[in-house]
């Protein structure tokens, strides 16, 4: 095998590990590498979509990945065949002047200048973050300090967070943002002692007017970092300095998380985003074709916009599918299209290899149960809970029909399924605790 290949099939792999099987789907599977040299990999795109999406989302991982598989700095280029694609409306987006330029502040301040409050569709499950958000970009450590955004992967947090960041920036350009992850800052910190440079590290980090420390859920496990960042809180706190940090849970729920750490977060307010309901989906579907410049129909964006309902950066990737195969195919984006550009995202999931009796097996062992109790007809709360969990996953994760989902639970009846699926959905709404047990499950599930 080529090189080329050889590394690109480790990055790859640890790609599909962390991916959800739909954004694998779009965005790094159909990745060709072409070319290595000493110290650059050549990866060709299939579309200028997903060269940008790449520039935003990937380039710094895949580039940190390829450093710890070669052991030195290889640089990456992305190539996409037939560029005359750049004519169509599409391609302009991306070649954009006004754009463009934005993207070179963006790569300064670490923020991507997509993600601003102007950008941002409010809906039932974010209106609430979205104030608060305001709020502390307005008066930056006067209200809600540390504001912390909680909730389930891509539902906008990153995007709000960095929202902060840019209108702080707009009134007062003078001021020191800082954006990074809590790998970031773990890393930062610990390059900081191997190369004696501490002073300097917390000069930096003690020193801004606003810190952003996007999944403070990596934090975990990590506890000389995690006693420096109490040090940094301490220090910005004390000066009035804005903190912001997102997790993917309540931070009273990650686990190893030290409790001075937890304790300083509950001085500021925690604020929840839930999945987006259907129409606050179709705005943002409706947002995001306006920006690209696209025509679609509103009975389109709701077929769209109905296939997903949990995750908007994969609604972002349905959009894209539609788009580029209209594109691919030179026909318009119409509903008959969307439904062939999108048949195959249950078929992905399934691909996976899930099967019902696999969700049973693992929801019985997560809750400490037996498969025949989850199987079964008992119906104490401690195992009824459990069982509609796996009939939600069933649903939501594998192509059976219902009777099938009911059969397989020891012949219940397809309404018992349907009242679990709703059951489960409308408590993940209200429920943090039920959404981490829900997105536990999905990652046990997706190996
Ligand atoms: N309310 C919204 N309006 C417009 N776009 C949104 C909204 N919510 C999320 N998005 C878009 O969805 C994508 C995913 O959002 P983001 O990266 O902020 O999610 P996240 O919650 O930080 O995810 P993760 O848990 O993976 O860190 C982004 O492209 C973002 O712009």
């Amino acid at each position: 095998m080529a090189n080329e290949n050889v590394l690109w099939d480790k990055i790859d792999a640890e790609f599909k590990k962390t991916f959800e099987p739909v954004s694998y789907e779009t965005w790094i599977s159909q990745v060709k590498p072409i070319k290595l040299t000493a110290d650059k990999l050549t990866l060709q795109l299939p579309s200028p979509f997903h060269r940008n999406y790449w520039e935003r989302n990937l380039v710094k991982e895949a580039t940190a990945l390829l450093r710890d598989y070669s052991g030195h700095e290889i640089e990456l280029e992305l190539v996409v065949p037939n560029e005359q694609i750049d004519d169509t409306d599409i391609a302009k987006t991306f070649t954009d002047p006004d754009l463009t330029s934005g993207l070179v502040y963006a790569h300064d301040t670490h923020l991507n200048d997509k993600y601003t409050f102007d950008n941002f569709v409010i809906g039932a499950g974010n209106y609430l973050a979205q104030a608060a958000a305001l709020s502390a970009a307005e008066e930056p450590g006067q209200v809600y300090n540390p504001l912390n955004l909680y909730g389930g992967v891509g539902l906008g947090k990153t995007h709000l967070m960095q929202a902060i960041g840019h209108e702080v920036l707009r009134r007062n350009p003078d001021a020191k943002v800082k954006y990074v992850t809590s790998e970031e800052f773990a890393n930062d910190f610990i390059n900081s002692i191997q190369t004696r440079r501490q002073e300097e590290f917390r000069r930096e980090y003690r020193s801004v007017d606003l810190l952003l420390v996007d999944d403070i859920q990596f934090f975990a496990d990590k506890e000389a970092t995690q006693q420096e960042f109490f040090h940094t809180f301490n220090k910005l706190y004390e000066n009035k300095k804005q903190i912001v940090l997102t997790s993917d849970r309540i931070p009273s729920d990650i686990p190893k998380l030290e409790d001075r750490l937890v304790s300083r977060f509950k001085w500021g307010l925690s604020a929840d985003i839930t999945p987006p309901d259907l129409e606050t989906r179709i705005a943002i579907l409706r947002n995001k074709a306006i920006a690209e410049g696209l025509e679609i129909d509103n009975q389109t964006l709701s077929y769209i916009a109905g296939q997903i309902d949990t995750n908007i950066r994969e609604l972002e990737g349905a959009l894209v599918r539609v788009q580029a195969y209209a594109t691919i195919n030179k026909i318009d984006i119409t509903l008959e299209s969307a439904i062939a550009a999108l048949k195959g995202l249950k078929d992905i999931a399934n691909q996976h290899g899930l099967s019902i009796s696999k969700i049973q097996e693992v929801v019985a062992q997560y809750f400490r149960l037996q498969v025949s109790e989850i199987t079964g007809r008992k119906r104490t709360k401690n195992i009824v809970v459990p069982r509609q969990i796996a009939m939600y996953l069933s649903r939501e994760l594998t192509d059976n029909s219902l009777p099938k989902i009911g059969k397989e639970f020891g012949g219940k009846d397809h309404t018992t399924v349907i009242h679990a699926h709703e059951k489960i959905a409308k408590d993940q709404e209200h429920d943090s605790e039920m959404r981490s047990k829900i997105s536990d499950l999905k990652k046990l599930l997706r190996g």
